[in-house]
């Protein structure tokens, strides 16, 4: 299968490295060509647009920063809407609303295209293993085509239905783990100015109902203040942002969420948003430096 694969940061880079050793055909683009070369190197072709990358693979993948990132490669100039037609399918894994999906679906199917989308739960090493939880809905004839494609990058897809429910799905999951980040946080910096190890708690949490593999892959780096970027910080912010604004549509109060993006936006301000997002123990400890925002 000829696969097509748009945005090679750090999710997309490792799921289309994944597909080309798996067999797969694979054509990349990436808005900063010089990161395709990596890829090449493992047996990529490049298209130099979007719409090029449509116009040669039956099928496209997007991973892309966020709302704004995903609406562009669909609806500027050489973008996917030029080449999209019958037969060609489009599937969006970024993280981004609901409304942002739903756009891009009905501008795809509009052309004669199909549209998934499969936002994906796990960060870099998942994706390297192809360990992800993949969160798809829309056109469910795709879903089954691509399901090959999903086997290789995921340890279970679901089909959630109509488009949306796998952008509100991923909201959820992600508002749920940003809370869970900074309630660490607070915790390690209670456990370490009042005396106890930060390390022994994480020993203990690990022993008990509140054991998680986060809390355990996180927790030791940042008590050494190390924070190399698996999930930026920024598209962090960027999730709880859009939670909140899901909540909002609902009316549904979400203090401990609202309190969390504070923090996240404040480690934002403090330069900390290409971190990853694990480094909002900073701003929760107070020892942040001074920065421009990311
Ligand atoms: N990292 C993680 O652990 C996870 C991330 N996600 C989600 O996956 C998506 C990608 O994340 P990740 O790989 O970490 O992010 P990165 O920041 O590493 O990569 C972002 C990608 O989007 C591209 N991009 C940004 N803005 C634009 C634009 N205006 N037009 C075209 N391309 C653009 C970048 O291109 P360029 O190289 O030119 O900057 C890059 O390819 C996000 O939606 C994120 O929330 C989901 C699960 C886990
Ligand atoms: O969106 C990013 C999710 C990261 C993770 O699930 O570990």
């Amino acid at each position: 299968m000829e696969v097509g694969f748009l945005g090679l940061g750090i999710m997309g880079k490792a799921m289309a490295s994944r597909l080309l050793k798996h067999g797969f055909r694979v054509t990349v683009w990436n808005r900063t060509l010089s990161k395709c070369e990596e890829l090449v190197e493992q047996g990529a072709s490049i298209g130099e647009t979007p719409a090029m990358v449509v116009k040669k693979c039956k099928y496209t993948i997007a991973m892309l920063s966020d709302p704004a990132a995903a609406l562009s490669v669909v609806f500027e100039k050489d973008g996917v809407l030029e080449q999209i037609s019958e037969g060609k399918g489009y599937i969006d894994m970024s993280t981004v609303d609901a409304d942002t999906s739903s756009k891009i679906s009905e501008a795809i199917i509009k052309n004669g295209g199909s549209f998934l989308e499969g936002p994906v739960s796990g960060s870099k090493k998942p994706a390297e293993d192809g360990q992800l939880i993949i969160l798809s809905a829309g056109d469910k004839a795709l879903y089954e085509v691509i399901l090959p494609v999903f086997d290789v990058l995921g340890k279970k897809s679901f089909f959630l239905g109509e488009v949306g429910k796998g952008a509100r799905m991923k909201l959820v999951v992600n508002m749920i783990m940003g809370s869970m980040m900074n309630a660490l946080s607070e915790g390690l910096c209670l456990a370490d100015k009042s005396g106890l190890s930060p390390q022994t708690l994480l020993d203990v949490l690990d022993l008990g109902a509140c054991s998680n593999p986060m809390f355990k892959l996180k927790g030791p780096a940042m008590i050494e203040s190390k924070y190399p970027p698996a999930f930026p910080l920024k598209h962090q912010q960027k999730d709880m942002r859009l939670a909140l604004c899901l909540g909002d549509e609902h009316a549904v109060s979400m203090p401990i969420a609202a309190a969390s993006n504070e923090a996240f936006k404040k480690a934002r301000s403090h330069g900390l948003g290409d971190l990853d997002f694990s480094a909002v123990y900073e701003i929760v400890k107070g020892t942040a430096p001074s920065g421009n925002a990311a």
